[in-house]
């Protein structure tokens, strides 16, 4: 019997909804996706069918029995829901508005999910009737093919409910991490510990967007997708650690504040793939070959990643 349940929602079908629900589809489950924008909705359907097609291609299992639908109606699209998974944009307050909305038309039984990037689930529990059934579940994107999956209780969690959802990240074959809380969880901190020491490089005039990309695709972009970083300690041996570690920790950027080389790029209209330009410029149809040799990549990576021995 499977722990996913039979009935789940999906609330905010923007860039990571859509392939969250087709990931819980391909598993088996009955998924509505709700969404306050009709517009969204429409396109959403084009994202899930796309990310259905990169599941197909990815072989994953499939559970007969699985569907999907696309509302504006958020009362049909919990009614009788099992679980349900927020997905809406990173607002602290909005998103406290819309679980307000979600256990107002759910059993109180029922786990609500949500998919914040950092914002602490204990803070958006404060607003909650039944704070327990409230958990955070950070997927990271494209969700239908990073098959991990940050699980965070808030304080007011119980561990049953953190339990449960761990059981229901396994039974759709992803990987459960539960961790403490902290802003931004762990794949975040590390991704942004990173991400802040490339932009500095890239605004010192160090190394170019493409040496950069370079350097960390083919050195710890492809070493830790086979070594984690604590297995990379061991590897590298704790004296080496610790002897360059002596002198370079106290080089490294720690800026507290979104780079200027970012905020002047969003000022300028230049927010990446989204208008056609950011680190790259992008030409017609550049951002759709791109987003199809990304995929292309990730599909590849993963069946050969899941057919080595973990390390
Ligand atoms: N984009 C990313 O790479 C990742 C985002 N996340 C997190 O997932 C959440 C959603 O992010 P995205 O999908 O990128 O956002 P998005 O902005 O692409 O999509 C959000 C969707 O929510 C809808 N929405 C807005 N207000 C609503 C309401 N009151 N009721 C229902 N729907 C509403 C919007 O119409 C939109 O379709 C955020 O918390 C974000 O931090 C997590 C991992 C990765
Ligand atoms: C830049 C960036 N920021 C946040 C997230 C997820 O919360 C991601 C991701 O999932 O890839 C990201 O790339």
């Amino acid at each position: 019997m499977s722990s996913l349940p039979a009935i789940a929602t999906v609330v905010g079908s923007g860039t990571m909804g859509p392939g969250i629900a087709a990931t819980l589809v391909r598993a088996g489950a009955e998924v509505r996706v709700y969404d306050i924008s009709a517009e969204a909705l429409a396109k959403a359907e084009n994202t899930f069918a796309f990310a259905s097609g990169v599941l197909e291609q990815l072989g994953s299992d499939t559970v007969e029995g699985g569907s999907v639908s696309f509302t504006t109606d958020i009362a049909a699209a919990l009614s009788g829901s099992l679980f349900v998974i927020e997905a809406v944009p990173e607002k602290i307050e909005l998103k406290k508005t819309v679980l307000g909305q979600i256990e107002s038309l759910v059993g109180k039984d029922v786990i609500i999910a949500t998919n914040t990037s950092g914002i602490p689930i204990t803070a958006m529990a404060e607003s909650m009737t039944v704070p327990g059934r409230f958990v955070g579940m950070h997927w990271s994107n494209p969700p239908h093919l990073i098959p991990m999956i940050e699980v965070i209780p808030g304080k007011a969690t119980d561990a049953a409910v953190t339990d449960q959802l761990v059981e229901i990240v396994k039974a759709f074959g992803y990987h459960p991490v539960i961790e403490k809380e902290i802003a931004g969880f762990v794949e975040n901190r590390v991704l942004y510990a990173i991400l802040r020491e490339c932009v500095a490089l890239l605004e010192e005039g160090i190394v170019t967007p493409e040496g950069l990309d370079t350097a960390v695709k083919w050195g710890i972009g492809y070493k830790l997708s086979v070594i984690g970083p604590t297995r990379l300690l061991d590897m590298a041996g704790m004296d080496i650690y610790a002897a360059v570690s002596s002198y370079l920790n106290k080089e490294l950027n720690s800026d507290t504040e979104t780079p200027q080389v970012v905020t002047d790029m969003i000022a300028a209209g230049k927010l990446g793939f989204k208008t056609g330009g950011g680190m790259y410029e992008y030409g017609e149809g550049d951002v759709a070959a791109k987003l199809k040799d990304i995929t292309a990549g990730l599909v590849a990576a993963r069946k050969t990643l899941s057919s080595i021995t973990p390390v």
